[in-house]
């Protein structure tokens, strides 16, 4: 996998009068997995936005992906509550030019067998979030952003993450990832970094 840095030079970003964070040096490196930690409100979602394009800085310079480079999962599923995992994973497939013929292949990953053809509003948290999470595995792209997701996830869904970012990061991904819980660190070439 061909992945540039994400480079973030003397980077500031406000939320309204609050400036959460001023002149942010940070370099993440195709590989690593940089768990992105800090208190509610710190700004973990809004650098993410930042890095996924979808929040243009106050100050600073920041080079990353294109769009098309990067797997952004945010606190939300994106999920049509009416429509299948298999249907979402689907309309999402045909959105995004991916070969719907994986979509059995990531959910058995997920260990989504026997939920996969209900309605997702009938899923539970936890199921959701697998079916979310199965998109990574659709469409190879060098950059995982990825906001909470061990949010519902048991500790069998958390080893599974772990295993998957791991395996990406061996291909020559990286992923930035914030979680108020410890990432399952065995084989993971994690770096911990906290907004104050
Ligand atoms: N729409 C908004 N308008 C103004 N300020 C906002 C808005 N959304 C969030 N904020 C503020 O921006 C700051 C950073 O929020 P952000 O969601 O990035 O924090 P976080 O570290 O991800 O928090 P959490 O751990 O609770 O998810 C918070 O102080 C929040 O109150």
């Amino acid at each position: 996998m061909n992945a540039a840095p994400l480079v973030l030079d003397s980077l500031t970003v406000a939320r309204g009068d609050r400036v959460l964070f001023e002149r942010l040096d940070l370099r993440i490196a195709p590989g690593e997995v940089l768990h992105l930690q800090g208190r509610n409100g710190a700004g973990k979602t809004s650098l993410l936005e930042v890095l996924a394009g979808l929040r243009t800085p106050e100050a600073g310079r920041f080079s990353g992906p294109e769009p098309e480079q990067l797997h952004w999962i945010g606190h939300k599923n994106a999920l049509h509550p009416a429509l299948s995992a298999v249907e979402n994973l689907a309309a999402w497939c045909g959105l995004h030019g991916a070969d719907t013929a994986g979509i059995p292949a990531a959910l058995d990953r997920l260990q989504l067998k026997a939920a996969r053809q209900r309605p997702v509003r009938t899923l539970s948290t936890g199921q959701k979030r697998r079916s979310a999470l199965a998109r990574l595995l659709l469409q190879r792209r060098p950059w995982w952003l990825l906001d909470e997701p061990l949010a519902g996830l048991d500790v069998e869904g958390a080893a599974l993450l772990a295993g998957l970012l791991a395996e990406h990061c061996a291909a020559g991904g990286g992923a930035v990832v914030t979680s108020h819980q410890a990432l399952p660190e065995e084989h993971l070439p994690v770096r911990h970094w906290s907004l104050r």
